[in-house]
């Protein structure tokens, strides 16, 4: 705290913008860690932006796009600004009662806000989304959207529509986009995700019917899906070297980073196939 209020002293700002601060964990020692967001390049804060490059020189650092440090990050540190970034965003966007429009008030953790005309209590949200890696036995299905890094393919994700559970959401999401009728789901694990706001990423493997694997790809929402063979995957699982080597060396396709669920997922499939080929 002292520090941050140094540091707010030194760039002529209010020490009172710390009670912004939510809280996003505790130490081994139980230390709490409080997040705060400096307002840099962002419309979150009320108060002022902080100057970028002299906060830079200040803390001997750079700011960088948490998704793209997704691909430097430890799991640890992920985890605490996956969940940073989560919640000051929440906070930002739940200013006011959406009953009464009059400002809402955040409690000092920052793990609630109320409206003090009618003391209605907001909590932060999380969108439940599907995410599947579809097998045909043999080959796995990855798909890319527009929007991803340069040559980055990964398992299908989707929102789930209110009122729908995991399986339905994943049989819709798998059909919608590349036309395929899924059979024989099984949960692997789970992952809150912070873009493009919080959701709970819900893994899991699928396969769909012998001889039923003709991709119609929608392209409204992917810019193409493909089968890829064991060996294709597991090569990409090997690759060494930042993210931006690996593009630059023109490899086919490139695999999620290490931190999101879609990289388990593979690898938990690679592994299902390696066992498969072993002599009983
Ligand atoms: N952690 C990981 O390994 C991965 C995470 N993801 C995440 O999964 C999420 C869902 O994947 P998409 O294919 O984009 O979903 P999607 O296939 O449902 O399509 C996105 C569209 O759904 C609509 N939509 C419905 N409910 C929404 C909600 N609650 N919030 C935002 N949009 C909503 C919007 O029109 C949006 O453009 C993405 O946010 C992406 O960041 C995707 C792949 C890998
Ligand atoms: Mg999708």
């Amino acid at each position: 705290m002292a520090e941050v209020e140094s540091l707010l002293h030194k760039f002529g700002q209010d020490a009172q913008r710390i009670e912004d601060s939510v809280l996003i964990g505790c130490s081994e020692q139980h230390e709490a860690w409080f997040a705060l967001d400096l307002g840099l390049n962002s419309s979150f804060s009320t108060h002022a932006s902080l100057p970028k490059s002299e906060v830079e020189t200040e803390l001997q650092g750079s700011f960088i796009e948490l998704r793209k440090a997704i691909f430097q990050l430890n799991s640890m540190d992920s985890s605490l600004l996956f969940t940073a970034q989560a919640l000051l965003r929440w906070h930002d966007g739940h200013q006011f009662c959406s009953k009464s429009g009059q400002p809402t008030r955040k409690n000092i953790a920052g793990s609630k806000r109320v409206c003090p005309s009618n003391n209605i209590i907001y909590y932060p949200q999380m969108a439940p989304v599907v995410i599947t890696l579809v097998s045909d036995g043999t080959r796995c299905l990855l798909a890319r959207q527009s929007s991803f890094p340069k040559g980055m393919y990964s398992a299908l994700a989707g929102f789930c529509d209110i009122g729908e559970n995991m399986e339905e959401a994943v049989r819709r999401e798998v059909a919608e986009e590349v036309g395929l009728e899924v059979e024989n789901m099984q949960f692997s694990a789970s992952q809150h995700w912070p873009f493009p706001n919080s959701s709970l990423m819900i893994a899991c493997h699928a396969t769909v019917k012998p001889g039923q694997t003709e991709i119609q790809v929608n392209l409204r929402e992917l810019e193409a899906a493909a089968w890829f063979s064991y060996d294709e995957i597991a090569t990409a699982l090997r690759k060494k070297g930042t993210y931006i080597q690996q593009q630059n060396e023109a490899f086919p396709f490139l695999l999620p980073p290490k931190l999101a669920i879609a990289h388990q997922l593979i690898q938990e499939w690679v592994e299902k196939q390696t066992c498969a080929s072993l002599p009983a």
